[in-house]
C-alpha cells in the first residue's frame, strides 16, 4: 500500500522530488538513534540489576545515550524541512498537472459534473495526499523501525518470550484490517456527503441575489432547505466516521497489549528454572514501547487507507481521456472557415441532435453574423470552431485543416473568442485583459481596450487598469463586463476572432461603437459574431440562419430580406418590438 502511495506519488507529480527520499532517510537515521536507546537501557538494567554495574558504566552509558539525543534532534531538524519542502513541490505540481489536465477534458466532461464536487477532489483529496506524504511517511517508517529494533532485541535475549510478546500481533492487524474496510466504507459515504455538500454551498453562494429575491426569509425555501440537509448529511458522515471504528481500535489496542499479558504469564511459568527475574523485569521494560509504537502505526495505517482512497480518486481524474491530439499538427494555409456537413449533439452521439449537418464557408477577413431563434444552435456552432467540443460527424476546418488535426496549441493561436456568459477572473483589469496574451504592454492593452469601448470606463475605476476586479468580475455592470471580454478577445490578436452576442447587454450608442470597431477589425482577420439585434449585422458580409439547428438561409442583409423567410420574419418581429412600450396594449 505504501509503495502504491508512493509510485502513485511519482505518478501524480511526474517526478518524485528527490528531498522527499533525503528527508525520509533523514527520518529512518533520526528513528534508528531513538531505537539504540533502548538497546543500552536494557544492558543498564541487566547490568545494574545483576549487581555487575558500576558508576563509570553507568556515567559512560549516560553519555551514549546524551549522544544519541543530540544525534536524532540533529536528523529531525534536517528531516522535517526536507521532507516538507519535497512534499509541498511534488504536490504543487500535482495541482497544477490536474488543473492542466482539467483543461483538456471535453466540456462534456465537465458539464456532467457539480463544480463543487471538483473543487471537493482538488482540495480536499489533494490535502490528504500531500498530508500523507509531508506528515504520515516519516512517521509511519520511523515508527515501524523501533518496535523492528525492539523486537529483534527481545528475540536475542530470550526467543520463546520474544515470541509470547509478538504472539497477539498477527491477531491484532487482522482486526486492523477489517477495522480498514469499515473506515472505507464510511470515508466513501463522508466524501460523497462532503462533495454533494460543498456543491450545495456554492450553488447556494452563487445564486444568493435569486435567494433572496425569491424564497422566503427563515428556512422555508427550497435552496435553503437542500442547503441544511447537504450539510445534515455532511455532519452524520462525520459523525460515523469518527464513532464506527471506535470499538475496533479499542480491540485492536486489546489484541496488541494482550501480547504483554501472555508474555509475564509465560515469563512467571519459567521464573527461577530458565529465566531470572531480572530478564523478566528487562522483558516488562522494554516490551511496553513496542505496543505504544506499534498501536500508532496501526492508527496511522488506517489513516493511509484513507489517502489512498482520496488518490484513487485524483488518478480516475487524471486518467479521464483528453481531447485527442494528433500525431503531427498540421498548420493551416489561411483562415477561412469550412464548416462540411456538421453535426452534433450533446451527450456524445447519445444526446438529442442540435446541429443537422451544416455546411458553409466563411471567407478570410470576412466579417459573418450568425442569427436564429433562440436555442437554434448558434453558440453551439462557435464552440465547435474553437474546438470546445468535437462534432459528431462532418468537420470543422480552418485553413483547409480539420481543427482536430490542427492540435490544440496551433489552433489557440488561430481563435479568440468572446463567451456569451462573460467569466472574469478575481485579478486586476489588466490580468483579466492580458490572459490570451501574457506579455502585452501597456499601449497594446490600452489599444484593444479602446477598440472594444472599454477604455474610459476602465480609466474611471479607482486604479484604472490595476484595479482588483473582485471575484468574478463582481464591481463591473453587464456591459461593462462584455466590454472587457471583448478587449480581451481582440488584444489575443488571433486572426480568428468568434464573438457571441457581442453587444447584448452594451446600451445602443456603445453597440454603435463596438459595431464600427469591429469593421475596422475585420481589414485583417476572420470575424464571426452571433448576434441578436438583426440591426447589428445589417452591414454584414454574410448572414448564416440557423433554425432548429439546420442552416436554413445565407446571404446579405438585403437579399435575406427579400426572401421574405425566417430573417425575414425575425426582423420585422425586431422592428415590432421596438415599437412596443411597456403598459402599452398591443397593437
Ligand atoms: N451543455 C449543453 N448540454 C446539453 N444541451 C445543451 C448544452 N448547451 C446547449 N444545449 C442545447 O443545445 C441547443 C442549442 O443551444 P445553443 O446555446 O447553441 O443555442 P443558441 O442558438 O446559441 O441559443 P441562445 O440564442 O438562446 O443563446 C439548445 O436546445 C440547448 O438547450
Amino acid at each position: 500500500m505504501i509503495r502504491t502511495l508512493v509510485l502513485a506519488g511519482h505518478e501524480l507529480a511526474g517526478y518524485t522530488d528527490k528531498r522527499l527520499r533525503r528527508g525520509l532517510r533523514w527520518s529512518v537515521a533520526e528513528s534508528l538513534f531513538a531505537a539504540v536507546p533502548f538497546g543500552i537501557v536494557a544492558w543498564l538494567l541487566l547490568d545494574v540489576l545483576r549487581g555487575t554495574g558500576s558508576v563509570q558504566r553507568a556515567g559512560g552509558a549516560a553519555l551514549v545515550l546524551l549522544a544519541c539525543l543530540v544525534v536524532r534532534i540533529a536528523c529531525a531538524r534536517r528531516a522535517m524541512p526536507t521532507i516538507f519542502s519535497g512534499a509541498y513541490a511534488m504536490m504543487g505540481q500535482a495541482r497544477l498537472r490536474v488543473a492542466d489536465h482539467l483543461r483538456r477534458l471535453p466540456l462534456g466532461w465537465l458539464a456532467g459534473r457539480r463544480s463543487g464536487s471538483l473543487a471537493a477532489t482538488l482540495a480536499a483529496d489533494m490535502q490528504l495526499v500531500e498530508d500523507i506524504w509531508a506528515h504520515f511517511l516519516g512517521v509511519f517508517f520511523g515508527g515501524l523501525l523501533v518496535p523492528a529494533f525492539l523486537s529483534v532485541l527481545l528475540l536475542w535475549l530470550d526467543w520463546r518470550l520474544g515470541l509470547a510478546v509478538l504472539a497477539t500481533l498477527p491477531l491484532a492487524f487482522g482486526l486492523l484490517v477489517v477495522g480498514q474496510r469499515v473506515l472505507i466504507a464510511q470515508a466513501g459515504k463522508l466524501q460523497a456527503a462532503n462533495a454533494h455538500g460543498q456543491a450545495e454551498v456554492l450553488d447556494y453562494v452563487q445564486g444568493i441575489a435569486v435567494v433572496r429575491a425569491f424564497e422566503p426569509a427563515g428556512e422555508g425555501g427550497a435552496t435553503f432547505q437542500r442547503l441544511a440537509t447537504a450539510l445534515a448529511a455532511m455532519r452524520r458522515q462525520a459523525l460515523a466516521i469518527e464513532l464506527w471504528p471506535t470499538p475496533l481500535v479499542a480491540l485492536f489496542g486489546c489484541a496488541v497489549e494482550s501480547g504483554f499479558a501472555l508474555a509475564v504469564w509465560l515469563g512467571a511459568q519459567r521464573l527461577g528454572s530458565t529465566l531470572s527475574g531480572e530478564m523478566l523485569l528487562v522483558f516488562a521494560v522494554l516490551s511496553l514501547p513496542v505496543y505504544r509504537q506499534l498501536f500508532e502505526v496501526g492508527l496511522s495505517f488506517l489513516l493511509l487507507r484513507y489517502a489512498q482512497e482520496a488518490m484513487q480518486r485524483i488518478r480516475d481524474l487524471l486518467a479521464e481521456p483528453a481531447l485527442p491530439e494528433p500525431a503531427e499538427p498540421q498548420a493551416p494555409q489561411g483562415h477561412a472557415i469550412e464548416l462540411a456537413d456538421v453535426r452534433f449533439g450533446y451527450g456524445g452521439g447519445e444526446g438529442e441532435p442540435v446541429l443537422h449537418g451544416i455546411s458553409a464557408h466563411i471567407p478570410e477577413r470576412s466579417l459573418t453574423a450568425v442569427v436564429g431563434r433562440s436555442g437554434s444552435g448558434k453558440t453551439t456552432l462557435l464552440h465547435l470552431v474553437a474546438r470546445l467540443w468535437d462534432v459528431d460527424a462532418g468537420a470543422v476546418r480552418i485553413g483547409g485543416v480539420d481543427v482536430r488535426a490542427m492540435g490544440s496549441e496551433l489552433l489557440h493561436r488561430q481563435v479568440a473568442m468572446a463567451f456569451q456568459d462573460v467569466v472574469l477572473f478575481s485579478g486586476t483589469v489588466r490580468e483579466n485583459l492580458a490572459i490570451g496574451r501574457p506579455g502585452a504592454t501597456h499601449e497594446e492593452i490600452v489599444a484593444a481596450a479602446r477598440l472594444a469601448e472599454a477604455h474610459g470606463f476602465i480609466e474611471r475605476l479607482p486604479e484604472g487598469y490595476d484595479t482588483p476586479l473582485g471575484e468574478g468580475g463582481a464591481r463591473l455592470s453587464g456591459g461593462e463586463r462584455q466590454r472587457i471580454s471583448i478587449a480581451r478577445a481582440l488584444l489575443k490578436d488571433a486572426p480568428i476572432v468568434l464573438l457571441d452576442e457581442a453587444t447584448a447587454s452594451v446600451d445602443p450608442s456603445n453597440a454603435a461603437q463596438i459595431q464600427r470597431a469591429l469593421s475596422t477589425l475585420v481589414r485583417d482577420r476572420t470575424v464571426v459574431v452571433i448576434a441578436h439585434r438583426l440591426r447589428s449585422v445589417v452591414h454584414a458580409d454574410q448572414i448564416l440562419v440557423l433554425d432548429g439547428g439546420r442552416l436554413v438561409e445565407q446571404g446579405r442583409h438585403a437579399e435575406l430580406l427579400a426572401r421574405g423567410g425566417v430573417y425575414a420574419t425575425l426582423w420585422q418581429c425586431q422592428q415590432q418590438t421596438r415599437q412596443w412600450q411597456i403598459g402599452a396594449a398591443a397593437p
